[in-house]
């Protein structure tokens, strides 16, 4: 019986080498799904930048491949900037985001001089424009705007609606933004927006264009000249086989005609423009195996199958009722008669259900389940609930397979712990 393959690996014969639960994150993957993008607006011929978002999947090793492949890097935390600049990312292309920045962080992107900050409110400008006065070094100032866009995604997800903690409510920018010379330490080069996340429909991208240039128009009228523009992340991924694709060529090819009309009537010049996928450049480049051990059958109502990791890994079914797909690696050719419905379950002390109801061949102690598409948001939001190890990170190109992030130890787990003095003796 053949096992299950994962760009051109054995997954059960990964799963003996490392151990279970296991990320398993492919270059290859990375590098179609990145150059998918990359292409589309090379076609395009327009000025583009493509934001890698560290916070779909974030390490020393990604690091590395997003540079190699001459993509520029959004970071959202102190945390992800000290990976980035460990990783000797080029600090002219990260670009520091975050709705609530503390001081010390918003030091540290001048002190490392970033390529771009993304304020997110009007307080943040003050304090953006009062620190930078003590650095040289200009940041490009990108601000970020609540266009007031519904995309239909996950609630927790959306992030473009009035109603939301991100950006500047759209009809605060006039004021907030007053004219310009207001922030007079601060290069402020562009607005951003991102209307939310695992979307497929081009069209609440192209009404937050719309909604964008307007704004960039009226700016204009105030005496700001901004000539680039963020329109975020958020192109969807099939999660299941039926699920939507998102059609990345369509999507560029559309935008770019849309915002060459747009721009047209509005007398503004075609600004640059910058992306900043995450999911869709990692999600589909990563699996996670895991190994099957109880099986508890409910008579007349449910097959539990439980495996050796869960929400710990891979909060977002708890979180968002994500869905994903799972196939038992070592049993990858069988007979219609000995599939089953089961619900796959974490081994945390919650109802941690990781998939419900799903046909698989039968489930036995000792099997390799591998979950599809964990590569996005599964590893970057992992936690030690239960006192519970973080998996290994395996990565994958051509035929080489290297560990690049080590499973967690029970050591690891006591690192931080101190005993106050009336109980250290
Ligand atoms: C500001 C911003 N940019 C980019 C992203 C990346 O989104 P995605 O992974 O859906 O492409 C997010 C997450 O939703 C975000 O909040
Ligand atoms: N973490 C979310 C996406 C939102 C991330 C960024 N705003 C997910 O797993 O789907």
């Amino acid at each position: 019986m053949s096992n299950y393959i994962f760009s051109n690996h054995d997954t059960v014969a990964l799963a003996k080498k490392y151990d279970t639960p296991l990320y398993v994150i492919s270059e290859d993957i990375i590098e179609k799904n990145a150059t998918s993008i990359q292409r589309a607006f090379a076609r395009s011929g327009v000025d583009y930048e493509i934001n890698y978002a560290g916070k779909a999947f974030l390490n020393t090793a990604m690091c590395k491949i997003i540079h190699r492949l001459g993509l520029s890097l959004d970071v959202v935390s102190g945390g992800e900037l000290y990976t980035a600049m460990q990783a000797g990312f080029p600090r002219e292309k990260i670009c520091f985001h975050g709705s609530n920045k503390s001081i010390e962080e918003i030091r540290m992107a001048f002190e490392t001089k970033v390529g771009k900050i993304v304020a997110d409110s009007e307080y943040e400008l003050h304090l953006l424009n009062d620190l930078a006065g003590e650095y040289e070094h200009k940041p490009e100032i990108l601000v970020r705007v609540s266009p007031g866009i519904e995309a239909h995604t996950h609630e927790y997800v959306q992030t473009g609606r009035i109603d939301s903690k991100f950006g500047i409510p759209l009809r605060n920018m006039e004021s907030v933004m007053g004219e310009a010379g207001k922030y007079d330490k601060l290069s402020i080069v562009g607005l951003h927006c991102h209307i939310g996340s695992q979307i497929f429909d081009d069209r609440p991208f192209l009404i937050a264009s719309e909604t964008m240039l307007k704004l960039l128009k009226q700016l204009e009228e105030k005496g700001y000249y901004l000539e680039q523009l963020n329109l975020g992340g958020g192109f969807g991924i099939p999660y299941l086989k039926d699920d939507a694709v998102f059609d990345i060529d369509a999507y560029i090819d559309d935008l770019v005609t849309f915002i060459r009309t747009k721009s047209e009537e509005l007398s503004l010049k075609f600004p640059k423009l910058l992306v900043e996928p995450g999911r869709y450049i990692i999600g589909p480049a990563g699996i996670t195996l895991y190994e099957i051990g109880t099986v508890k059958e409910v008579p007349h109502t449910r097959k539990y199958v439980s495996v050796d990791g869960g929400m710990t890994d891979n909060p977002r079914p708890a979180l968002y009722n994500a869905l994903y797909h799972a196939v038992i690696a070592n049993k990858t050719s069988f007979e219609e008669e000995e599939e089953e419905l089961v619900t796959i379950s974490g081994r945390c002390c919650e109802t941690d259900t990781l998939i419900s109801d799903v046909v698989l061949p039968r489930c036995e102690a000792g099997d390799i389940l591998a979950v599809l598409n964990t590569g996005a948001y599964n590893y970057s939001m992992a936690s030690n609930y239960n006192r519970i190890p973080r998996p290994a990170v395996v990565l994958l190109k051509g035929d080489q397979d290297q560990l690049i992030v080590e499973r967690e130890t029970y050591d690891d787990l006591l690192l931080k712990d101190r005993l106050p003095d009336w109980y250290a003796s």
